[in-house]
């Protein structure tokens, strides 16, 4: 039977900057990341159960309904952290496209931390989220916040950012999933050139478009686009035709593009709905969200 419900958002992300500074003793690399979210979001409803149990509900065949969902993770975590006894149903409704390199999962975690400290009253801050995100993938503690951030370590430190300027996301997912594990265990950190980070910040802080799409970089391009040709070939089609800048994100597959005149958008959504499996247009949301 169920109790008090709760809707929450769960929006993906964008890296516009992706460096790897060198692998770990722990088996995960060293990176520094310029993040940002976009307004492309899954809708969790969360529902108590007077069940003891974690209950996950999705209509999309690629989300596990069981212990593999990372929303599933986020409510077991906080569960047995501080001994709740109540059950929940997580119902995800799934418009993240699945292993695409846009923290979909990572952030249905982040969204339910979100939501059950509310519904369960647990009173933890953002910061005390995120440090218990990082327990579950590198990517959820910057999706705790939301919002444009420097992160470092594995993913897990965070730094706010201000948002970039305003502009429309083009985002182009070919039909194929990648595993992020398999495209780090890949990389050879002598095969490219490094993004200049602390270039994109001041571009950031200095709302310069142009410079933005200029030192944007993803060293995991080096892997994912031998790997599979087709990513490259959205890239340079979306360049062609007229985005200021197309990137890969996270470990791919999907591309992204920016663009800053709506008079462009038109054209290149057009062009890659010819041949790309799944092309959305959005705009950047750039700034964190109030919890
Ligand atoms: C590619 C990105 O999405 C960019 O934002 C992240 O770096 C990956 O974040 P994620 O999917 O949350 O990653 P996790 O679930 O923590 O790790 C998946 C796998 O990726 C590799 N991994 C991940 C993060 C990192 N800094 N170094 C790594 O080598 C590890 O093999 C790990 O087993
Ligand atoms: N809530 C969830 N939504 C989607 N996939 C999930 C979820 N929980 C676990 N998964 C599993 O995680 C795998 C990766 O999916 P996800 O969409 O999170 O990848 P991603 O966008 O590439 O992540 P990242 O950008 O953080 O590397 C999927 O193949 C799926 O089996």
């Amino acid at each position: 039977m169920n109790d008090l419900k709760l809707l929450v958002k769960a929006p993906a992300k964008i890296n516009l900057s992706l460096d790897v500074l060198g692998k770990r003793e722990d088996g995960y690399h060293e990176v520094e990341m310029i993040m940002t979210t976009i307004d492309l979001s899954d809708h969790l409803e969360l529902s108590e159960l007077r069940e003891n149990e974690i209950k996950i509900v999705s209509q999309n065949r690629f989300v596990p309904d069981d212990q593999r969902n990372l929303a599933y993770q986020a409510a077991r975590l906080l569960k047995e952290r501080y001994g709740i006894r109540q059950g929940v149903e997580i119902a995800i409704d799934k418009v993240i496209p699945v292993a695409a390199g846009l923290a979909g999962g990572s952030s249905d975690a982040a969204a339910t931390l979100r939501g059950l400290n509310k519904l369960w009253n647990l009173g933890l801050s953002l910061d005390e989220l995120a440090e218990l995100g990082a327990e579950i993938g590198s990517d959820v503690s910057f999706c705790v916040y939301g919002g444009t951030a420097l992160a470092k370590g594995r993913g897990e430190k965070i730094t706010k950012l201000p948002a970039p300027p305003n502009c429309w996301v083009i985002l182009a997912k070919p039909s194929i999933g990648v595993s992020t594990a398999e495209i780090y265990k890949q990389l050879d950190l002598n095969q490219f050139v490094h993004p200049d980070i602390n270039g994109m910040i001041e571009a950031i802080r200095g709302q310069d478009f142009q410079k933005i799409c200029r030192l944007a970089g993803n060293v995991l391009e080096s892997v994912t686009l031998k790997a599979y040709p087709q990513v490259a070939h959205i890239k340079t089609q979306m360049k062609r035709f007229g985005a200021d800048l197309a990137l890969m994100s996270g470990s791919g597959p999907t591309v992204f593009g920016l663009v800053q005149y709506d008079s462009r958008l038109q054209r290149i959504y057009n062009g890659l709905r010819g041949f790309c499996g799944q092309v959305f247009t959005v705009r950047l949301i750039g700034e964190r969200e109030q919890s």
